[in-house]
């Protein structure tokens, strides 16, 4: 009898990569409720559409965002922050929807952070050319919990650094499915998106969609 490769590992877990302490990736990690999830995702889209944001700088993203959750991230010329308000219409941000706040919570645990209560999920959606650079998620009020982040659609390069701008960020291919989490010694990481190549995905077209799950109020 022959076995291949698969045979001989018959009940190997989702692959998982360690990156630092504290972070780790969960190679397909979304896999059967693909689809219902993007349908979620659609629905947080139609009441809150994605739109470029402007730094304080003054300068536009390239990435288009958009927010569910109590609180979504902002940024406009006074700065960065949590918002439990869309600026665009001044309702509240659609909630999470369960599905979504369901797959953040098990690779939260998968990844050693039980017991994770998101309560921001911003929504990047990125175009062939469009990047974001090395920055640390730091407006949250409490950086206990992990960040859990979501690649879908198009294939891209995330860049994963250190404590400090000037550490050599490893650079992780990221795929559909794939989830990354970032907690504990790595909660403050460095981190951002090499430009995208140009593509065609199945279900999401010529885009990546990213969503970053966080514990921000
Ligand atoms: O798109 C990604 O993979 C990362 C997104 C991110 O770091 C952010 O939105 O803060
Ligand atoms: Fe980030």
């Amino acid at each position: 009898m022959t076995l291949g490769l698969f045979d001989t590992f018959p009940n190997a877990a989702p692959h998982r990569e360690a990156l630092a302490p504290g972070a780790v990736v969960l190679r397909g990690f979304v896999n059967e409720s693909e689809e219902n999830d993007l349908r979620a995702i659609e629905s947080v889209v139609a009441e809150a559409p994605f739109r470029r944001m402007v730094t304080p700088g003054g300068f536009r993203m390239s990435v288009a965002m958009t927010n569910c959750g109590q609180a979504g991230w902002v940024t406009d010329l006074t700065g960065y922050r949590y918002s439990p308000t869309d600026p665009e219409t001044d309702r509240p941000w659609p909630r999470i929807p369960a599905l979504l706040a369901d797959l953040a919570v098990r690779a939260a645990a998968v990844a050693g952070f039980p017991g994770y209560a998101p309560d921001s999920c911003l929504i990047n959606c990125y175009e062939p050319g469009t990047r974001l650079s090395l920055h640390q998620d730091r407006n949250e009020r409490d950086f206990s919990a992990p960040i859990v982040s979501v690649s879908l659609g198009l294939p891209a390069t995330f860049l994963f650094g250190g404590a400090t701008r000037s550490d050599r960020p490893r650079r992780v291919p990221l795929d559909h499915g794939d989830v990354v989490v970032w907690g504990g010694p790595s909660r403050l990481a460095f981190h951002g998106v090499l430009p995208l190549d140009d593509g065609h995905h199945r279900l999401l077209g010529r885009r990546r969609v990213n969503l970053t799950f966080r514990r921000a109020l």
